[in-house]
């Protein structure tokens, strides 16, 4: 394949299989979910978005160049910040806070499914045991999040009277965050995966990565939509 090939079936990859398509997503963004649906996943999400940093800091200290490390750090920033008070993970709690969750109790991630964990340790198992090139394709689902997280503000601003601009305002600073993630990752994958077989493994560990998202959703519909909610698993009527 030619580079313009690789990114087509990249695109292709998640033209079919990305989260904006499982239920779960279009009931969020539809205003069907119940509060205790939103709290669900925003508590569920919390490991997600925990785990972001620590995956990248692992794919950090396997790369060999500094221009390529001085790239990647960003991320690490763009999570954590550059102090207290700052940067995504505290938007994300800002959104758990207005939910009702105490912050001990998020952070403790103790209310999460097993699924959510299994499939979230699963990523960055995967970024530390792969290689490098592997790790990094497996970020390209950023090149369709800005879209989806577009969707998801405006349903969910015209449909929860629980939530605001102020509660939701992680996904404004994300977008141009995961435009200029995704431009560099697929910009390095286009470069590298110079042979049949890797662009294989670009092309798999995207899939992979794309099951990490939907297996999340999957989960929250077991247990929160269908009502099968696991021992341990966050109850709103606790
Ligand atoms: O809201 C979303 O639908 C969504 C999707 C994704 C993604 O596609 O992996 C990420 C995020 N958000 C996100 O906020 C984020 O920080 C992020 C980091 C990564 C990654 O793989 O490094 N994906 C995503």
């Amino acid at each position: 394949m030619t580079p313009d090939e690789l990114e087509a079936a990249l695109r292709a990859v998640g033209a079919e299989r990305y989260h904006n398509l499982h239920p779960f997503h279009h009931r969020l963004h539809d205003g069907q979910c119940s509060r205790a649906e939103v709290q669900a996943w925003a508590l569920n999400r919390y490991f997600y978005q925990s785990q972001i940093p620590i995956k990248d800091a692992t794919i950090l200290a396997r790369m060999q160049d500094s221009a390529l490390r001085r790239e990647w750090r960003q991320r690490i920033l763009d999570h954590d910040g550059e102090r207290e008070g700052d940067g995504g993970i505290e938007r994300w709690l800002v959104l758990t806070d207005s939910l009702g969750f105490s912050r001990d109790y998020v952070a403790s991630t103790q209310g999460i499914l097993p699924a959510t964990r299994f499939a979230v340790e699963a990523y960055v198992h995967f970024c530390a045991e792969r290689s490098l090139l592997e790790a990094i394709a497996s970020s390209l689902t950023e090149l369709f999040s800005p879209q989806v997280i577009g969707e998801r503000v405006s349903g969910m601003l015209a449909h929860y009277d629980f939530v605001d601009e102020r509660t939701l305002a992680y996904f404004t600073a994300r977008p141009p965050q995961a435009q200029r993630d995704s431009d560099f990752a697929l910009a390095y994958v286009r470069e590298h995966a110079t042979t049949r077989e890797l662009q294989q493994k670009v092309l798999d560990a995207l899939v992979f990565k794309t099951d990490v998202l939907w297996a999340q959703l999957d989960a929250l519909w077991h247990a929160y939509v269908e009502g099968h909610r696991p021992p341990g698993a966050w109850s709103p009527e606790a």
